[in-house]
């Protein structure tokens, strides 16, 4: 979901410097309410500028300076997404209708279909598809035999993604699911699907993305992708002030993201915030002398990337070390004390 995705049209046209809105992206870190204050007054300062650049707060990063987006630099993005046609349609034809800044921004959509492609994803899930944008740039990107499980519960909007679909020539790609997507993942999980997609991406009920993320963690391979959306919450997570259900529950979920080993975590500050999750395998070790039993019931493995070459991150005693050796997917290593890997 991107909040501000109808100002597009009006971005059209050249924009003028100043904005009577602050921008609540890209916010520092906001510790306490007098920090708030004085945030909102620099933020205030920054907008009336029109200045595109945030310096980090924390002078442990130095002066680093990243980019913040005005909506002038946001004209310019948009001015260099390559929308194809049929989304474009669908977008404007959902710029008419209830609850259209629900749809992702072209430039996530755009970010989604190439994460797609570079993984060479054949089979992937959505949680959230109200009149299909990004389902749609997905199944654009998938191959001929390529399937795209679409999650929704509103009909009335799966009308429109399904006549989007027909109308781009990818409804054979798109399994469209009506119902509550947790049920639909449970039931994918309950009929063997698990560890067989390649790419899932969430946007739909916020208070639920543990759940899907669990869910979906159990349907998703090794190596495979799952992106969620909204994680920046307008910039709510990062407010002490705003406590209600949906920026606590999204709040918590990014937090628990943040300390899941079973997953590489990329957050992104684009549209809404995504951050996009890579599964780890976890390496189940094995011991043939009681003594080494003893050492690797002290012994985790994870892998960190999947590829010929797999980095290693081995937790020994409570300390990290790394080694990188090529591995084969689908057997079973051990580490002796030396730490040299070995095939079982
Ligand atoms: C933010 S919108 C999805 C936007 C879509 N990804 C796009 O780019 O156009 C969220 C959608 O999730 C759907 N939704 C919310 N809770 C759901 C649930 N429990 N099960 C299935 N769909 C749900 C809503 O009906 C809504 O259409």
């Amino acid at each position: 979901m991107f909040p501000s995705w109808g100002a597009v049209h009006r971005w059209a046209k050249p924009l003028p410097l100043l904005s009577s809105r602050p921008s609540s992206r890209f916010l520092p870190t906001i510790r306490s309410p007098s920090d708030a204050v004085s945030y909102s007054k620099w933020a205030m300062k920054s907008v009336a500028d029109a200045d595109p650049v945030v310096v980090a707060a924390d002078r442990n990063y130095g002066s680093k300076q990243v980019i913040s987006v005005t909506p002038r630099l946001y004209d310019y993005l948009l001015a260099n997404v390559r929308e194809p046609q049929v989304l474009r349609e669908l977008r404007e034809e959902t710029a008419t209708m209830r609850g259209s800044q629900m749809q992702v921004s072209p430039d996530q959509a755009q970010l989604l279909a190439m994460l797609v492609q570079i993984l060479g994803a054949e089979r992937c899930i959505e949680v959230g598809v109200y009149t299909g944008y990004s389902s749609l740039a997905i199944a654009l990107v998938l191959p001929e035999g390529g399937r795209l499980v679409a999650c929704e519960r509103d009909a009335r909007s799966l009308e429109v993604a399904k006549r989007y679909y027909d109308r781009a020539g990818v409804s054979h790609k798109v399994d469209v699911k009506h119902g509550l997507a947790a049920d639909t993942l449970k039931s994918m999980i309950h009929n063997g699907e698990s560890s067989s997609y390649d790419f899932a991406f969430v946007d739909a009920e916020k208070r639920m993305y543990s759940d899907y993320f669990e869910l979906l963690l159990q349907l998703v391979r090794v190596g495979g992708i799952i992106v969620i959306d909204n994680v920046l919450w307008h910039g709510k997570v990062a407010d002490p002030l705003v406590n209600d259900l949906k920026t606590v529950s999204i709040r918590d979920f990014n937090k628990k993201l943040m300390d899941d080993e079973r997953v590489s975590i990329s957050m992104v500050p684009i549209g809404d915030g995504m951050t996009i999750c890579q599964k780890r395998a976890a390496l189940q070790t094995a011991s043939h002398s009681p003594d080494n039993q003893r050492y690797f019931s002290r012994v985790t493995f994870w892998l960190v990337s999947v590829g010929a070459d797999l980095a290693i991150r081995v937790t020994r005693h409570g300390r990290l070390g790394c080694v990188t050796k090529r591995l084969n997917i689908g057997y079973t290593y051990e580490v002796n004390k030396s730490s040299a890997l070995m095939k079982v």
